[in-house]
């Protein structure tokens, strides 16, 4: 396994005004290296969707530091933070935010058409070849709206290694799943880091998913226990 990190999170932190000030996440320091399967759990409320939010890159109102594949992300423009998000990260969400309206093939070509790194023709394949990775390359013409819950959940996955993303990053990528449903989630993220040295960084409520993970974060209170 490659040590390098693909993800550095320097002294984070994070407050509202409510109106008064609240601090949130009180400095938050860790890494994850490539290669790695991290979990992030604690109790409802303890900052972990404003921390992932933070780590994705999307909320840059905060202090300490964030690097992405040793590159510094802090400070960097909206425009240069969109590129990084579509070319170095993957986002499974707990909904999949598939279009109903495009097949299954379609859907998880879609976040490529953004980057430069492929043709249509390499997306095609490619995307193909991701379906086929997580078993479901037979509903590969099938329209979104006619795959189970569980199934697009799936197809979710393989749309967020599209770009062949450095990280994962998902927010309750089972909040919706039956167990059966979760257990497969779990056994494709695990293939992922093996198969592709894939980082994969999940916030979840399932102590028996966190638990099987390589490392589980537990945060109380805005910081890491
Ligand atoms: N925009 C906001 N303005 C003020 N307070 C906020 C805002 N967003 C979140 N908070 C507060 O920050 C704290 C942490 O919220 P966060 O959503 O990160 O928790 P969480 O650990 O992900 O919770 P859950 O497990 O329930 O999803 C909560 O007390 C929440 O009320």
């Amino acid at each position: 396994m490659e040590n390098k990190p693909s993800l550095v999170a320097t002294g984070i932190y994070k407050s509202f005004y409510d109106p008064a000030k609240v601090d949130i996440l009180k400095g938050i320091s860790f890494s994850i290296n490539r290669g790695e399967f991290c979990s992030i759990t604690g109790k409802s409320g303890c900052g972990k969707s404003t921390l992932l939010y933070i780590l994705s890159t999307m909320d840059t109102d905060y202090k300490g530091e964030l690097f992405i594949d040793s590159e510094l992300m802090t400070n960097k423009s909206e425009k240069e933070l969109a590129f990084v998000r579509n070319e170095k990260i993957g986002f499974v969400f707990q909904f999949h935010y598939l279009l109903n309206e495009f097949s299954v093939l379609k859907n998880v070509m879609l976040p490529g058409f953004k980057s430069s790194k492929h043709t249509e023709e390499e997306l095609e394949h490619k995307a193909y070849e991701l379906l086929k990775k997580l078993g479901i390359e037979k509903l590969s013409s099938k329209m979104a709206y006619q795959v189970s819950g569980g199934e697009k959940q799936r197809v979710a996955i393989a749309r967020s290694m599209i770009n062949d993303p450095v990280i994962l990053m998902c927010d309750e990528p089972t909040g919706n799943l039956d167990s059966k449903n979760t257990e497969i989630v779990f056994e494709i993220f695990k293939e992922l880091v093996h198969a592709f040295n894939k980082t994969i960084l999940v916030v979840t409520h399932d102590e028996n998913f966190s638990k099987k993970t390589h490392r589980i974060i537990t945060m109380r209170d805005g910081s890491i226990m």
